[in-house]
């Protein structure tokens, strides 16, 4: 069995050129990779998940130790065979989506407890209790276990999170198990701090991991203050180690993130849009449901090679998203995971080419003129 890896293939600029490799298969970065959160990429069936492009998806912790259980997948194989997924996962460790989702009953330095939000049972988070859960579902990629500050938070409070999040890195790296092909992520806290930043890079850079997220962003602090935290933090990270950007984002944000150093993101955006009328294309984000489409025989995008770009006409879109129809949601679901995966692919041809500058500029004057 290969080890786990990431090589550096080239950089432009800020932008590097990627390549992980890790048990179930090799991921091309920049990447993106789709949300799974229940063991199912939503509306989509993971053969056309993997027709996209995509190389790698995200399950989470939190809802899966819920329902259907974390022993109960391990029994049935694992999550690649559970859901009937061959490549690479990568799990969250449970900790974000508590703060998010569930009604907190407490946290402490020993982890969380809580009730489900599916239940009302009461469970228990720690740091080696999501090792063990992200173990028994065979993720190629764990990550550590951390607190995600809010935004905004005092200082102080931040401080505290990220130095609790840094004892928990530390529980997270000795409860792994340590296998070729699979990795372990640490997260990068200290919310837009710089001096907190650099204090959390430094420890998690003692403790050793194969990868560094960049955690306690995406939590509604803005563009501008991601960008802005990004500019000093990334440097902060080792070099030869994949960066992970949680939570991100938008097309803009992914082009401005790639610009400051970052390899891989995740974001439920084009999933969750996707069954909410929203389709991207490279002139903006197109609302399904607007009238001015109920005539319109044009496919969303002539430049997508997507089933729904070569099959459908924005008219037969806006009919079936105002019927309500279950194909509304496969469709827009499938054309926006291909818009984030031709994205990538444009974004790893113009750093290879050294033209990623001028590819910047070229997507920041199409963007944003809104559709046509
Ligand atoms: N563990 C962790 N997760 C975060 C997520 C969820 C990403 C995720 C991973 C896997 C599946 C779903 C979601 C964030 N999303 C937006 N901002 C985020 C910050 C954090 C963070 O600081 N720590
Ligand atoms: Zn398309």
């Amino acid at each position: 069995m290969t080890d786990f890896s990431f090589e550096l293939l080239g950089a432009d600029g800020g932008a590097r050129r990627g390549r992980v490799t890790c048990a179930h298969g090799v991921i091309q970065t920049p990447a993106f990779m789709p949300v799974g959160t229940a063991a199912t990429v939503k509306a989509m069936l993971p053969e056309n998940v993997a027709a996209t492009g995509a190389e790698i998806i995200l399950g989470n912790t939190y809802h899966l130790m819920l329902r259907p259980g974390a022993e109960r997948i391990a029994r049935l194989g694992g999550l690649h065979a559970f859901m009937n997924w061959p490549g690479p996962i990568l799990t969250d460790s449970g900790g974000y989506q508590v703060m998010s989702l569930s009604e907190l009953r407490k946290l402490d330095e020993n982890g969380v407890t809580f009730r489900s939000h599916i239940d009302g049972s009461y469970h228990t988070l720690t740091p080696e209790r999501s090792m063990e859960i992200q173990h028994q579902l065979g993720s190629d990629i764990t990550m550590c276990f951390d607190e995600c500050p809010p935004y905004p938070s005092e200082k102080a409070d931040v401080a505290r999170a990220t130095q609790l999040s840094m004892r928990w890195a530390a529980r997270s790296r000795a409860a792994f198990v340590n296998r070729p092909g699979y990795g372990l992520f640490g997260i990068n806290q200290g919310g837009v701090h710089e001096d907190l930043r650099e204090q959390s890079a430094q420890a998690l850079k003692e403790i050793g991991f194969d990868g560094y997220a960049i955690g306690g962003l995406a939590v509604g602090e803005g563009r501008a203050l991601m960008f802005s935290t990004l500019d000093f933090t990334t440097l902060m990270l080792p070099t030869d180690k994949p960066r992970y950007l949680m939570g991100v984002g938008k097309p803009e944000d992914l082009v401005g993130a790639v610009a400051r150093g970052v390899d891989m993101f995740d974001c439920v955006l084009p999933t969750r849009s996707g069954r909410t009328a929203q389709a991207f294309t490279r002139r903006g984000p197109v609302n399904l449901k607007n009238a001015r489409h109920g005539d319109d025989p044009r496919p969303l995008d002539d430049h997508c090679s997507c089933p729904t770009c070569r099959n459908y006409s924005r008219a037969y879109l806006n009919h079936v998203v105002k019927a309500g129809e279950i194909i509304a949601a496969m469709l827009l679901t499938w054309h926006n995971l291909q818009y984030y995966q031709d994205l990538m692919a444009d974004i790893r041809r113009a750093i290879e080419s050294g033209t990623f500058a001028a590819f910047e500029a070229d997507f920041q004057s199409q963007y944003g003129q809104g559709d046509i």
